[in-house]
């Protein structure tokens, strides 16, 4: 499969496939056939406004929102075809960071690491808290942080935190929900250039859902673009910046967005 990535055409292994999906709730349709694929190593942005179907479609390829029609190929297999067996096995090659962060509010930053260890693996405590521990460093967090409640962190701390317990199983593939939302612009900023540490030191796959026009810049190597149920462009800042579809106009063309992408432009 050939994508364009920053830098120009690559041969890409893809790790999801996703194909015709068609997602809704009651009469509501969400995803409306909507084609989009996710290249090993890559950091893929998804944009699209509000209630446009961003986490939905997170959400599904994850096994947590049924699909009605299409089809979804993750490593090369039809999700369609496993057992739940080997759906549990596939999916701890996952790692998820939604949202709101969603840490557990009554465990420390080392239990809530910890969490999915002990739903998956068969290890000693001790080996488990070591783990933990290095998950803490490795997303920048000072040792102290692994017996502090969520409630005694900042944001950023909260987030890194969150993305500590989504590497947990070591991961090939990172979801990231709006990582940098509510962050200060230097630790949105501080954030970026750990995802991109993370990325290069793990060889890691990423599909973020992001409003941060920011962090799509100093992040992304393609960027899908949803409306209307569908990708309605996809490809790297400066095609998406070139796309002369009206929403991706306006949504590029405000005073942040002017800013930002000023040296991307191709005018
Ligand atoms: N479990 C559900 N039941 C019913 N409707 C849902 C459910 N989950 C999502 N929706 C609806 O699907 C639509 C898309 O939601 P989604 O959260 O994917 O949007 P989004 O693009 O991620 O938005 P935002 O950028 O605001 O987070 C919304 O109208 C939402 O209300």
């Amino acid at each position: 499969m050939t994508l364009t990535i920053q830098g120009g055409q690559r041969q890409c292994e893809i790790v999801v496939s996703v194909r015709g999906l068609d997602v809704g709730f009651g009469d509501k349709t969400i995803l409306d056939r909507l084609d989009i694929e996710i290249a090993r190593g890559e950091i893929l942005g998804v944009i699209g406004a509000s209630g446009s179907g961003k986490s939905v479609l997170a959400r599904t390829i994850l096994g947590l929102v049924p699909k009605r029609g299409g089809v979804i190929e993750i490593f090369g297999q039809d999700v369609d075809t496993l057992s739940a067996r080997e759906r549990r096995t596939m999916e701890q090659r996952f790692g998820v960071m939604f949202q709101h962060g969603a840490l557990f509010s009554s465990l420390t930053v080392a239990d809530n690491i910890q969490f999915p260890m002990r739903e998956s693996l068969q290890l000693s405590p001790r080996l488990m808290a070591e783990m933990a521990m290095l998950k803490i460093e490795l997303v920048g967090l000072p040792h102290d942080a692994a017996g502090k409640y969520p409630w005694e962190l900042s944001g950023g701390m909260t987030k890194r935190a969150a993305l500590a317990r989504a590497l947990a199983l070591d991961p090939e593939i990172l979801f990231l929900d709006e990582p940098t939302s509510g962050l200060d612009p230097i630790a949105a900023d501080a954030f970026d250039e750990l995802l991109l540490t993370l990325k290069a030191s793990l060889d890691l796959t990423v599909m973020m859902i992001t409003h941060d026009l920011s962090s799509l810049h100093a992040t992304c190597d393609r960027i899908a673009a949803i409306a209307h149920g569908k990708v309605i462009a996809t490809g790297t800042l400066s095609d998406l910046l070139a796309h002369d579809d009206a929403w991706l106009q306006a949504y590029f063309a405000g005073e942040r967005g002017r800013t930002i992408f000023a040296d991307e432009r191709v005018d």
